[in-house]
């Protein structure tokens, strides 16, 4: 146990087996694998206000912006890092000691990465040595490269083995697609490997997705809807993934998807977890996602980089008490004090993202700001994926320096100079807030954030209050107060199935709870409730391991995925798949079975006229006449403009409560062709029951 902070005495381990603490900084590894000595000595610790820009260059801005890049510090961190399993292998100081072969290091060299980031520095060599990761990093810190370049590395490997030639050379294969972060990531350093990436994810045309991923893939890059849209479809086949990951995998299982990575994971016939390679990144891991998430490893290494689960003490953080009418002027002052002249003499706004909570507010306050001087885009599920992009260009070019956004951009966000994120509306979780702070202070830069309190927030105090105290920021006295007050009945966090997180606090963060008490296995077998020594976490089939998926298997020309990764990631940057769903001028149904269909177990899916909806969460963003399925809870009616939501139940039969807000009438597929009636401007409420279908049955 390194003994280079006070990280090693927070230990929940007590110091045990698993565990070892030291700082990113170089070090030479000597010991036992898995335990590291201490390395570098700490660094003087930096106040929230040496975070702010100091030395370093000034990173050109973007339509002459020029924004102070500052203290860039990638190749300085000096964070605690913490790693528990077995056999953990050394870090890697360099990307060469990686193991990384030709063609990816000529690759990495090319995208100008000079030294690893820490979460990099530890996760290559895991992954080459082919063991499973959860691995816990701060927001901007890396993550990304951590797990594609040895991924990418890997898969060219084993193909010139395969070959029989040496690594490198390649095809040039270099699809033009752009749009998650990883997908571009992952093209950057399979770059003239031969690798191929493709996408599979709603809110764009599947057809054109798939036609890409026939002509040959490697490395997928899909959401878990469209994904097992395009299996049940047969169209792809898991059975030959060597490796899994999964990207924001607590977002992930978060948002309701569960029941499809399950499905996913355990049954479509993807090889059993001890056969492939799974790998698990975010940064954030709260302890019951975790507990959920171990269900898809095997004898995993944990890695923590940076204070437990926490933001990254890059970004100055602020937190204002207003009442609501107030949050406008807060924010003109904000916008106002850090306008700056450009050389021209004209006000400049640094690169500033402002969240709120709905759609409508995002494109009210971004004319509001507009008429107000100040240049705004937005950003929200209602826009097209065209116009989110265009909107995103806009921001990054500078031309709409300030963006305001929905959660929709939360994740995944890679906009290197953003230098203000404004919580205009905080977010409902603890998590959501470090994610979306995250947008700045990325890949060493410093940022900024402010949230705007008001007494609704009460129940993110005390995570909030946590989460600011460790990273050393400026805590005003009335968020202690916030925090210590009890909070009834507020923390059913999201409207997605969001995990009640108790707003933060201990539950928050990225420490191994294998060796926790609280960490004694789901239910059902097959997974081993301690991780002692390694014996436990192998189970492979055991409890859903084995099931067989019933779709509509061989024999009709599936097209076997000849890929071998698969990336799953909840949110496509600028649009979940719900919002994705959402957008655009297609009719929304919202269909929801609130508790599970007759046969049904648990998290299954049900068919519709060809189209997928698992229980409890329905979402789907193609099917016939033009219907689009979006997500839902029960008691989420998503209504949008002139269109309806159904909500649907079981007990044989299916139950809807549609609804018109004004254009006309809606159809609903289901048994029948159902046309309700148009009820001009007025919301309606209609039960509609439908004969009993069994489970599976595609009508
Ligand atoms: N070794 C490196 N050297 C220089 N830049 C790097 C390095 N690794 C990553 N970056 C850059 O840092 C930025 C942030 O990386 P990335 O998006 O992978 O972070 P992340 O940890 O996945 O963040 P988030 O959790 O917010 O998604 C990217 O622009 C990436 O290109």
């Amino acid at each position: 146990m390194a003994a280079a902070s006070g990280w090693g005495e927070d230990d929940p381990a007590g110091g045990g087996e698993w565990t070892t603490v030291t700082r990113s900084g170089r070090s030479s590894h000597s010991g036992p694998a898995g335990r590291y000595p201490s390395a570098t000595a700490p660094a003087a610790p930096r106040s929230p206000a040496q975070a702010a820009p100091a030395a370093g260059g000034v990173i050109k801005g973007v339509a002459g912006l020029e924004i102070e890049d500052g203290s860039r510090r990638l190749d300085k961190y000096d964070i605690p890092v913490e790693v528990s399993g077995d056999g953990a292998p050394p870090p890697a100081d360099g990307f060469e000691e990686a193991g990384l072969v030709e063609a990816v290091l000529r690759n990495v060299a090319r995208c100008g990465y000079d030294n690893p980031t820490p979460v990099q520095r530890y996760s290559m060599p895991i992954v080459l040595s082919g063991r499973d990761l959860m691995a816990c990093a701060q927001t901007g810190s890396g993550k990304t490269a951590a797990f594609c370049l040895p991924v990418v590395s890997g898969l060219v490997a084993a193909e010139a083995e395969a070959a029989g030639r040496g690594g490198g050379g390649g095809r040039g294969d270099y699809d033009d697609y752009g749009r998650t972060g990883i997908h571009e990531e992952a093209k950057k350093f399979s770059h003239q490997t031969g690798i191929k990436v493709k996408v599979a994810y709603g809110g764009t045309p599947m057809i054109q997705q798939m036609r890409d991923i026939e002509r040959g893939v490697d490395i997928l890059v899909a959401t878990p809807g469209r994904l097992v849209d395009m299996i049940e479809r047969s169209k792809v086949s898991l059975e030959a993934i060597k490796y899994l990951v999964m990207d924001e995998a607590d977002r992930m299982l978060d948002m309701g998807f569960e029941p499809q990575i399950r499905k996913i994971v355990d049954g479509m016939g993807m090889p059993r977890k001890s056969v492939r390679q799974t790998m698990l990144f975010s940064a954030t891991f709260p302890p019951q996602i975790q507990r959920l998430a171990s269900d898809f490893l095997s004898k995993y290494i944990f890695i923590t980089v940076g204070r437990v689960g926490s933001s990254t003490d890059l970004i100055t953080q602020k937190v204002e008490f207003v009442t609501y009418d107030e949050k406008k002027t807060y924010l003109l002052d904000l916008l106002q004090d850090q306008s700056f002249n450009s050389s021209d003499g004209k006000p400049q706004q640094p690169l500033t993202l402002v969240f709120v909570e709905t759609k409508r507010d995002a494109d009210s306050l971004r004319y509001w700001l507009y008429n107000k001087g100040f240049p705004a885009t937005a950003i929200h599920g209602d826009r097209t994926q065209e116009e989110r992009e265009s909107a995103l260009r806009s921001f990054k070019s500078g031309l709409t320096p300030i963006m305001v956004a929905t959660d929709v951009v939360a994740c995944g966000l890679d906009v290197p100079n953003v230098s203000h994120v404004i919580n205009y509306d905080l977010p409902k979780s603890i998590e959501d807030y470090v994610h979306r702070i995250g947008r700045t202070g990325r890949a060493g830069n410093a940022g900024r954030a402010t949230a705007f309190f008001t007494e609704q927030n009460h129940h993110i105090a005390k995570g909030l209050l946590e989460l600011m105290s460790e990273a050393k920021q400026n805590v005003p006295g009335w968020l202690e107060d916030y925090a210590g007050r009890p909070c009834y009945g507020v923390l059913t966090y999201g409207g997605r199935g969001r995990r009640s997180n108790g707003g933060g606090g201990s539950s928050f963060g990225g420490r191994d709870n294998r060796d926790s008490g609280d960490y004694s296995g789901n239910s059902g077998g097959g997974r081993g409730d301690s991780y002692s020594g390694g014996g436990g976490y192998s189970g492979g089939g055991g409890g859903g391991g084995g099931r067989s998926y019933s779709g509509d298997g061989g024999g009709r020309g599936v097209r076997t995925y000849s890929g071998a990764t698969l990336v799953m990631v909840a949110a496509v940057a600028g649009a979940t798949p719900v919002m994705a769903a959402v957008a655009g001028a297609t009719p929304v149904v919202v269909v929801v079975a609130d508790t599970p269909v007759e046969g049904a177990p648990p998290g299954q899916m049900i068919h519709l006229r060809g189209t997928t909806l698992p229980t409890p969460w329905a979402r789907q963003t193609s099917a016939p006449l033009g219907i689009q399925f979006a997500c839902g809870t029960p008691d989420l009616c998503l209504v949008s403009a002139g269109l309806f939501a159904v909500s649907m139940v079981h007990r044989g039969s299916y139950e809807c409560f549609a609804g018109n807000m004004g254009f006309g009438g809606g159809i609903v597929m289901l048994k029948t062709l159902l046309v309700l009636k148009t009820c001009s401007l007025c919301y309606c409420k209609r039960k509609i029951t439908l004969p009993r279908l069994p489970f599976n049955e595609v009508i």
